[in-house]
């Protein structure tokens, strides 16, 4: 390698030469070209030429020491010689990145472009590294810039909340391949291609892994857990919502329950579609039975607080917001549902995990900075102090319920998400054994998952009965037919409320919580007759197949719950069009919660109040994460002249 001198100079004083550099350095360093400069230097010294990179460099010391001019030019040879080599090196590993980095960002999406191209499929253009983010952002962005026209009869608010689906169908059809950034994403919505990625080949997918943001929200636990460690969670977790006392008689080819042989896994498998009378017909359990009045306490009380804010108001009634307020209902009932008898402590862990929260989804509203979450900032610092705290209440809580492991109450404690963890910790078994640190994970995710989604379910539900008046005034004399004016309604009577099951489920599949979902191809796989390479992630909107005229009819984004009036299976024209809880082994675990709380809050409500939408508010479901109403949803409130007695309930 030559380098004219002054180069050479300057690499044999700007880069030492490592002592790890040579033996790392490739073989050929003793090259001809490489010889040259230190056959000079040993004939100089009147001996034979160095034959290794080592040898050379012990030679070197004494040569210099003798402060021979002739030499120490022949040793910064050697060295830039050396260093040459190590510039090949770093150039050529320069070029690999180079390349790998361009196979990433640019001949495997075209690839995979063309791949899907000749299978029929397209999708807008994918561009270097962003993919089609752009358009995409772009897209949103204009969507949610205005709230749906008055007056608010029409529930056609797909095109809003899934703005780039709904731009990108029209063009390419319902299934289309679209870019997140460098990663094929295929948009399906065909019920028959759902029930075959969500159930029949579901072995292929993977539950996609969330944004690191959504992951510090949601918690590493059962919604992102996968393979064996999901498998047992669910196992141990499956009991506290009593998924083993479904009974499914009243819908057949609805629902069955199946053990998965090789799990040993209780997994209910839903073939389609929910109703929510038979599930609630089918909450048996005793944690349910336990959480009923406790729920319906927190909403009396609730509605209590309204009636008392009502009567001090010169019009009789009270605006609320009641995307806030629905959450006070929801927080109690997943704090029931985990903590059980500890509940009080478990309210002080999930009010820390509020907090730590407030700051996670405050991040995820800004630019995402990769590593920014370890760096020591102000707000960093604040949430791993909260985090060590949350972590400190919860060992102190289960080291209580250890000490209490003889106590006869723990038979009930043991069926609280806490209980059933901390007895899985012990027999978990080597391959997935359950840490402190796991539960304070699963605590994360069922705080999340239970107390946003069902707060969603009841803010909608209330804004839609709150726009169809005639509606709301059918759930209200029916609730006062089954239950009376005051007392909180019973399992039994939930039970009976058809007409206000049937408009939950409607509100569910115009506005479901979830509004999509995605998987991973885990291998190459067919999928409808065509081939997924693997790595595809899958995105199913859930919303957009809610809203699909040819599945539910020409009405498909007008309220009309009376279409469930003789069941899912008869509400639409396939099994697979009402997916608001998902399918398959991985649907979600708390639908029953969700349901009996929504049910049982939703009748107090009706039972106490007449309501209307609030002037203020508009009409605007937008999605971050979750579907909500971007600008609130503010609701009037009269209390129903018979309402004399709710604080007493
Ligand atoms: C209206 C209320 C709710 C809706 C619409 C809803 C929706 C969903 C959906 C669509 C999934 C499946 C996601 C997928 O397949 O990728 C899911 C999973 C899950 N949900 Fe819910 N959910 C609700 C309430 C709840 C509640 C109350 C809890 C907890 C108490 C909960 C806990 C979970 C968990 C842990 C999973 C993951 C299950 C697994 O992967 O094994 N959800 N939910």
């Amino acid at each position: 390698m030559k380098f004219p001198l002054a180069f050479s100079h300057l690499l044999s004083h700007h880069v030492s030469p490592s002592p790890h550099l040579s033996p790392s350095l490739p073989l050929p360093v003793a090259t001809t070209s490489r010889a040259r400069p230190s056959e000079a230097t040993e004939r100089a010294r009147g001996g034979a030429p160095a034959s290794t990179t080592q040898q050379t460099t012990t030679q070197e010391t004494p040569a210099s020491a003798r402060g021979c001019p002739s030499l120490a030019l022949s040793v910064s040879w050697e060295r830039a010689d050396m260093m040459g080599w190590g510039w090949v090196a770093l150039a050529l590993a320069a070029a690999y990145v180079a390349a790998k980095l361009m196979e990433v960002l640019w001949w495997r999406p075209r690839r995979v472009e063309e791949h899907f191209a000749r299978q029929g499929i397209r999708g807008p253009r994918y561009r270097f590294f962003v993919g089609c983010v752009r358009e995409m952002v772009a897209l949103m962005v204009a969507a949610s810039a205005k709230p749906m026209p008055r007056p608010y009869r029409s529930h056609n608010v797909l095109p809003r909340v899934l703005a780039f689906y709904h731009h990108w169908k029209k063009i390419y059809g319902s299934t289309f391949l679209i870019w997140f950034g460098p990663t094929p994403r295929l948009a399906v919505a065909d019920p028959d291609l759902i029930r075959e990625i969500l159930l029949s080949r579901a072995h292929h997918f993977d539950r996609y892994e969330s944004h690191p943001m959504v992951r510090q929200l949601e918690g590493e636990g059962l919604v992102s857990l996968r393979g064996d460690k999901w498998a047992h969670r669910r196992k141990v977790l499956t009991p506290a919502f009593h998924m083993d006392n479904l009974k499914v008689r009243s819908l057949p080819c609805v629902f069955f329950a199946a053990a998965t042989t090789s799990l040993d896994l209780p997994v209910v498998v839903n073939f389609g579609a929910i109703y929510v009378d038979t599930l609630l017909l089918g909450l048996t359990g005793t944690q349910m039975q336990m959480l009923l009045p406790f729920v319906g306490e927190t909403v009396v009380d609730m509605v209590g607080k309204w009636h008392d804010m009502a009567a001090a108001t010169a019009a009789g009634e009270v605006e609320i917001d009641v995307s806030e307020w629905f959450q006070v209902v929801t927080e109690d009932a997943i704090t029931r549902t985990a903590f059980g008898r500890s509940y009080e402590d478990g309210k002080a862990v999930f009010k820390l995990q509020t907090q730590l929260m407030a700051f996670a989804s405050e991040a995820f509203r800004k630019v995402f900075i990769p590593g920014y979450r370890f760096l020591p900032t102000k707000k960093n610092t604040s949430s791993w102090k909260l985090d060590k705290e949350i972590r400190k209440n919860l060992m102190t809580l289960i080291g209580r319920r250890q000490e209490i492991a003889d106590d006869a109450k723990l038979g009930e404690c043991a069926k609280d998400l806490l209980g059933l963890m901390i007895n899985a910790s012990g027999n978990g078994g080597k391959a997935s054994p359950i840490t402190v640190n796991d539960i304070v994970e699963e605590c994360k995710t069922f705080f999340f998952a239970g107390k946003q989604t069902t707060s969603n379910l009841l803010t909608w539900t209330t804004v839609v009965l709150a726009m169809h008046p005639e509606w709301q005034e059918l759930a209200r004399q029916e609730v006062l037919d089954v239950c009376g004016p005051h007392a909180i309604p019973s399992r039994e009577q939930l039970a009976k409320l058809k007409t206000l099951g049937m408009i939950l489920n409607e509100t569910l599949r115009l506005y479901p919580p979830a509004v999509a979902t995605v998987r991973r191809a885990k291998t190459d796989v067919q999928l409808g007759g065509c081939l997924i390479p693997r790595d595809t992630e899958l995105l199913i909107p859930i919303m957009a197949v809610h809203h699909d005229a040819r599945l539910w009819g020409p009405d498909a984004t007008q309220f009309n719950p009376a279409r469930f009036a003789r069941g899912v299976a008869q509400a639409a024209k396939h099994p697979t069009a009402f997916i608001p809880f998902g399918m398959g082994a991985r649907m979600c675990i708390g639908q029953n919660l969700a349901l009996l709380e929504a049910k049982l809050t939703v009748a107090i409500i009706l039972q106490r109040f007449e309501f209307r939408l609030s002037p203020n508010y508009l009409h605007a479901p937008t999605v971050l994460m979750l579907l909500h109403p971007q600008y609130g949803a503010p609701v009037i409130f009269r209390p129903r002249p018979s309402d004399d007695h709710s604080r007493d309930m």
